[in-house]
């Protein structure tokens, strides 16, 4: 995976928020450049810097000198000159440049991918960045030394914590800046032989007083005294043999993780400084100024590195020259959470050399590697500490000791990942641009929390590495601290050097944390607050407020710190109630205001539904209205052609009736390409009874001249009679066969409009279907009429026989009426000898004779009274089509009782 040199605030250099004031533009290394973007980006302290307010910004007294001033954190930048082999490479191409003391101008050389985004308009190619001090490439190890680190010595006997660490891309000098090489030693050295060099005639002797854990002292017994005093010999022992074996050898040792090899080369440079770092213009401080009268100092220091993300003791010095796994130190954090290096070595030194040699003895266990920027590339952080016990003459218990610290990191320099071959180089420079990008969010979130005290106070990531776990008391106002930002000037790693130092400058913009004196401020406000008890007046009458407040935690009586607790927990206690209200309130609120959203929905929902229920009934409705309106038609079209065919019948049995023949019925109606089913049924079933009625009707005139034949053959009465009765049962038969067959046809009729309208109809279409059935139950009804007319018929012949008798028995020899021949007949008399009736003869008839035959048929039925009382739909149809009735009287079966 290719990392990225990483930004400071976890993101992107060229997203993050721009802290940079945009000056002028400049032309030689633009290109195209967007208008709205300057080509020069200035990073420097204090131009973005808004002061955090005056009681937060604690005054960090570094002595007489610091004394009510708030002190911005220093940074320092070191530029590191070119090697020949890299001026004959072509790397010095200016890009570079120092403008003053301040200042430094960084201009994108053509082949960066700076310059590729700045003609792209995306970023600035020029950059312009402000330090503490700048210093050249020229700059002397000694003129370096007492630019940074000669105070910072200083304020260490004076009882304060210092810091310096060196950040920078690899191979940028940082190594060299802390330790040096060859005659030219670092500040490590230089800081060590001034410290030592202060401190003459001062140093307490004994090893009883060793310091543990975050900053305790322990006595020592006897034993362990004489532990102690083995371990340092074995390691300036250990260091002497190193050297005389020394001069060019590399010694392989397992780093216990990855088989890392450790060099010595390094080593063997800081051998050769051993006999400069006495010169005495590099000591020009007399030792004893601005100590304290009669304290002693016990001077002990640690060497550790942090390597992968595991923290190893560099001074663990191994029995035996076998490689052998290294043992990994813990974090932990002492009674007031600060945090130290559990089991870590400390050894108490007696002088610079013996210093020196501890950390050349610490230096051969450190990782290195060879990287293709750096031969001996430092692999891992490396930290160094100096603690003083300050040792005061009337002391007697460690209590009444007072400790400080001097720290000196050298940070493994950031690179790009993608530029590593091996995969073990590829872990340590992910591990090692973790945790300075985690360096970088602390410190861009202290700068937040000190610029902006309006918003909301950001955690500060401290935790999320094990480096910015252990330097975290420096930006708490343990100490101060100093960053030295190294550079090297090359053309080929411009990309690296401008993230460095855009990280270095969000540094650049921090003030020192507040020092543990204002948790005295904080406790002192506390006490005096109305809802502590009346005890909190106690400070106030035993001591003078300010002097308090300037003072250290430790001043405070245990009595005061308990009472401080309660408070505490008081505080902690009512802020726990208010959240847990303030947590009911709001859920009470988002509560509510879910009901609201949910009964809202739920009116929306119905009103939906209402809508939509509405709609889809309106849409029925209208169907069902166009259903309605298309079966009105239909039904209306087929009432039409029955009525048609009804006329058509009517008239062809008024046509026979008066001829005597058959008249083909007419052709059903029906559209060009065939009736429907329904329409074929009742055309076949109204076929076959107006077959079945002309059959009827055939019968009743073939027996009719039958009767009148034998009306004409005295004698023959009864048989006549009997003939008649037997004919009249025949017709009754067929009438009653006509009717089950009509029946027959309803019921074909349903079924066949069910099947049509299965799919198309609804209730509607049975009810008119229903209709249409009752319709034809009106038809049947007509058709009794007829059988009742014929019954009729039956009676009149009856009393006809009976009148024929009586005047049979009254000797009347008459023939028998021609009103007797059925009109249209005519053969049939002339067949049977009888008198051919003319239709004048017939005009000359009494009209009653005439009318009784044309009541067994008549013409218009419908006009008829019984027809009057049974009303159908029909009736009333062809009533109103058909001419009026002719003004004659009406002849019923009643009125042809009275006539015969
Ligand atoms: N100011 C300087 N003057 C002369 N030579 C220097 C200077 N700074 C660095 N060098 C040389 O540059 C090379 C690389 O320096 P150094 O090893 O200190 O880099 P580094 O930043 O510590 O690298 P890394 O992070 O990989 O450990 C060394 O050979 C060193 O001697």
């Amino acid at each position: 995976m290719a990392l990225s040199l990483s930004s400071p605030c976890g993101l992107p250099f060229d997203e993050e928020e721009e802290i940079a004031v945009f000056e002028s533009t400049a032309v030689e290394f633009g290109g195209q450049v967007r208008p709205r973007l300057p080509k020069i980006s200035v990073i420097s302290p204090g131009l973005d810097f808004r002061p955090a307010k005056p009681e937060l910004k604690v005054a960090v007294k570094t002595g007489s000198s610091d004394e009510g001033t708030t002190e911005k954190v220093k940074v320092f930048l070191r530029i590191r000159p070119l090697t020949d082999t890299e001026r004959e490479r072509g790397e010095e191409q200016g890009c570079v440049t120092v403008q003053d003391e301040e200042t430094l101008l960084l201009k994108a050389p053509r082949e960066s991918q700076n310059m590729k985004t700045a003609e792209k308009g995306i970023t600035q190619s020029i950059h312009k960045f402000s330090f503490s001090k700048i210093f050249a490439p020229e700059t002397t190890q000694q003129q370096f030394y007492e630019g940074t680190m000669k105070k910072m010595v200083t304020d260490v006997l004076k009882g304060e914590n210092r810091l310096l660490y060196t950040y920078g891309v690899t191979n940028s000098g940082k190594t060299y800046t802390i330790q040096g090489s060859g005659q030219e030693t670092g500040l490590l050295p230089r800081a060590l032989a001034s410290l030592f060099r202060k401190l003459q005639g001062r140093l307490y002797g004994a090893m009883d007083l060793k310091p543990v854990m975050y900053q305790d002292v322990k006595q020592l017994d006897s034993s362990e005294i004489k532990m102690e005093e083995m371990r340092r010999n074995s390691l300036l022992k250990e260091d002497k043999n190193q050297t005389s074996r020394r001069v060019g050898t590399t010694s392989v040792g397992d780093s216990g993780i990855g088989g890392l090899s450790s060099t010595t080369n390094f080593s063997t440079q800081l051998e050769d400084s051993d006999s400069v770092w006495f010169e005495p213009d590099s000591l020009s401080h007399s030792g004893g100024d601005g100590l304290e009268e009669g304290v002693q100092f016990s001077i002990w220091v640690s060497f550790y590195e942090i390597y992968n993300e595991f923290l190893y003791d560099l001074l663990d010095a191994s029995p035996s020259s076998q490689p052998r796994k290294r043992v990994t130190l813990r974090l932990s954090d002492d009674k007031q959470g600060n945090p130290y290096v559990k089991d870590l070595t400390w050894i108490q030194v007696g002088s610079a050399e013996e210093a020196w040699r501890v950390v050349k003895a610490g230096r051969r266990n450190q990782s290195f590697a060879s990287t293709h920027l750096n031969q001996n590339s430092s692999r891992s952080h490396s930290i160094f500490s100096i603690r003083v016990l300050h040792l005061h003459p009337e002391a007697t218990s460690s209590q009444a000791m007072h400790i400080s610290e001097l720290t000196v990191c050298d940070l493994a320099g950031s690179e790009r990942c993608k530029e590593q071959r091996n995969g073990e180089r590829m872990k340590e420079a992910n591990n090692i641009n973790t945790s300075l990008l985690t360096l970088g969010r602390c410190i861009a979130a202290l700068r937040h929390n000190q610029n902006s005290k309006l918003r909301p106070p950001q955690v500060v990531p401290f935790r999320d590495s094990k480096l910015t776990r252990v330097l975290q008391g420096f930006f708490c106002g343990r100490g101060t601290s100093c960053m030295v930002v190294n550079i090297n000037p090359c053309a080929s790693i411009y990309d690296e050097t401008l993230q460095a130092l855009k990280f270095s400058a969000i540094a650049t913009q921090l003030v020192h944390g507040p020092s543990t004196k204002t948790r005295v401020a904080y406790i002192l406000s506390l006490l005096r607050e109305p809802t502590a008890n009346n005890e909190s007046t106690v400070v106030e009458e035993e001591e003078d407020e300010s002097d308090i407040e300037d003072g250290d935690i430790s001043l405070l009586d245990t009595q005061t710190l308990l009472q401080t607790v309660d408070i505490l927990k008081r505080v902690v206690r009512r802020q726990q109630n208010e959240k847990e209200v303030l947590e009911a309130n709001v859920r009470e609120e988002v509560v509510s205001e879910m009901m609201e959203v949910v009964s809202r929905m739920q009116e929306d929902f119905n009103e939906t539904l209402e809508t939509q229920m509405a709609l889809i009934e309106e849409r029925y409705e209208t169907k069902l209205t166009i259903l309605e309106t298309h079966l009105k038609k239909f039904y209306s079209q087929e009432l039409k052609e029955r009525d048609e065919v009804i006329e058509a019948l009517s008239a062809s049995l008024e046509k026979k009736q008066n001829k005597g023949e058959r008249v083909p019925l007419p052709a059903p109606l029906g559209d060009s390409e065939g009736p429907r089913r329904s329409q074929r049924l009742s055309q076949i079933g109204v076929n076959r009874l107006c077959s079945e009625l002309d059959q009827c009707r055939a019968e009743l005139l073939t027996k009719t001249q039958e009767l009148t034949m034998q009306l004409e053959v005295p004698g023959s009465d009864s048989l006549l009679t009997n003939a008649v009765e037997r004919k009249l049962q025949a017709g009754q038969r067929n009438l009653q066969q006509l009717r089950l067959d009509l029946q027959r046809l309803g019921s074909d009729l349903q079924s066949g409009e069910r099947a049509c309208c299965r799919n198309t109809g609804g209730e509607r279409l049975r009810h008119t279907l229903t209709a249409v059935d009752e319709m034809l139950i009106r038809q049947n009804q007509i058709l009794m009429e007829l059988q009742n007319n014929l019954t009729l018929v039956k009676a009149e012949l009856r009393r006809k026989v009976e009148a024929l008798a009586q005047m049979q028995a009254s000797g009347c020899g008459r023939p028998p009426p021609a009103s007797f021949a059925v009109p249209g007949t005519p053969g049939s008399c002339t067949k049977r000898g009888c008198v051919a009736t003319t239709p004048s003869e017939t005009e000359n008839r009494p009209p009653q004779k005439r009318q009784f035959f044309q009541s067994l048929f008549p013409p218009r039925k419908y006009n008829t009274r019984a027809a009057e009382g049974n009303v159908t739909p029909y009736s009333r149809i062809l009533r109103s089509r058909q001419p009026s009735p002719p003004p004659s009287p009406v002849l019923t079966p009643r009125t042809l009782r009275g006539k015969y």
